[in-house]
């Protein structure tokens, strides 16, 4: 680049447009056109591919608080959303600095080219810590981010479209990230001496009801000895309970889980009674609350990022979690039968629950990581140890 092209003022070729009318403007990057959205920020310094895949942030525009995003490329393994050709439903992404040429020797492809092939609008250039001081402020707004080459916008029709996105309250969004059809997984984790493994089979039998479900959980299951077959979100509570399984999954997922809860916590609420080993994680913690007669609610700027620290209040022990979410459980809405299991050290919001009289358990935040560290992955364990402890 020349200084002259350097030191040009170029027009905007993205906004960011916030429900409150406020513009920010940027440089486009990835797909073209018009996105809405409730914006969030997540605090991850790495794993940026795996989060712009989870499923879980169905419905969100992720503003990245790390200023660089993008310098180690993009690849077909950091991908979570468990159906490749599907895209994960994100809305759109907010970086600070220009995504600059991938350095990384398992860079198959330059970020902004993946992020256009999947259909995902971004904007760089914005000051990302003050976007995100005013969600801290004011919690998370909703919001249209456009991009136009050429920096045509019509900033009224965009203003009018940010402030009519209903938001994330209210909305069931699982159904549209989740599988269609059942299917097994047999996939290991990662090692670093030969990548991923397949399983021959497994000790437990595991159906994992699919809200939007991540790849990392359904390595980390069928590694912990589990042969899992994935259903869709809406099967019912005698369609799961016809496999006969040692265990049931309830995935992670999008969308508020009050109106997911509509047709799952039915199901749920009787795999639970019929004494099946349960686990569940986030949108399935979630759920799971709202089997047992909790509720849960909307938090002021939800909690997404890779150094989340949790006590489990079990073991006393404190780990750093992964996380993604945008309601938590009421700790105080939970019935006589179900302990609080683990906390947030950041605000005290629930993080975790079991159930006295049950083999069930389940956690708000991500034993899988994905990105994040791995001090969670005990809790695939405790799942392994359940349905041991229930066959015998
Ligand atoms: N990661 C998840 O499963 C998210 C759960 C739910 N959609 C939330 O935002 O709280």
């Amino acid at each position: 680049m020349s200084t002259a092209d350097a030191w040009s003022v170029k027009p905007a070729t993205a906004l960011l447009v916030l429900s409150d009318g406020s513009v920010i403007e940027g440089d486009g990057l990835g797909a073209t056109g018009i996105s809405a959205g409730e914006v969030c920020f997540n605090t991850a310094m790495t794993g940026y591919q795996e989060i712009l895949t989870d499923p879980s942030y169905a419905g969100q525009i992720i503003t990245f608080t790390f200023p660089h995003i993008g310098n180690v490329g993009a690849n077909d393994e950091d991908v979570e959303t468990v159906n490749m050709a599907s895209e994960s439903g994100i809305r759109g992404c907010v970086l600070n600095a220009r995504i600059t040429d991938p350095a990384n020797y398992r860079s198959a492809k330059h970020l902004d080219a993946w992020l256009t092939a999947r259909g995902i609008v971004g904007i760089s250039g914005v000051d990302t810590r003050a976007l995100t001081a005013l969600i801290r402020e004011r919690g998370v707004p909703n919001a249209v981010i456009a991009h136009d080459p050429d920096g045509n916008f019509d900033v009224e029709a965009l203003k009018a479209q940010a402030a009519a996105w209903p938001g994330l309250e209210g909305m069931d969004l699982a159904k549209g990230v989740s599988t269609t059809q059942q299917h097994p997984w047999s996939q290991t984790a990662w090692k670093w001496d030969h990548g991923y493994g397949e399983a021959q089979g497994g000790a437990y039998k595991v159906v994992a009801l699919d809200f939007g479900i991540k790849r990392n959980i359904l390595r980390l299951l069928t590694e912990a000895g589990c042969e899992v077959t994935v259903l869709p979100a809406e099967t019912s509570a005698e369609d799961v309970l016809a496999h006969q399984p040692d265990g049931v999954f309830l995935s992670n997922g999008p969308g508020d889980p009050a109106a997911t809860g509509t047709y799952a916590t039915k199901t749920i609420k009787t795999i639970i009674e019929t004494g099946i080993p349960t686990f569940g994680i986030c949108l399935g913690h979630q759920m799971m609350a709202l089997a047992l007669g909790g509720t849960t609610v909307k938090m002021h700027q939800g909690h997404h990022g890779a150094n989340h620290p949790v006590k489990d209040n079990t073991t006393g022990k404190v780990e750093i979690t992964s996380m993604n979410h945008g309601f938590a459980v009421d700790g105080k809405s939970l019935p006589d039968n179900v302990e609080e299991t683990h906390v947030s050290l950041f605000d005290g919001s629930n993080c975790g629950l079991r159930v006295t009289d049950k083999p069930a358990f389940s956690v708000q935040y991500h034993p899988e990581a994905s990105p994040g560290p791995q001090d969670s992955h005990y809790l695939f364990k405790r799942f392994t140890d359940m349905m041991s402890e229930a066959r015998s």
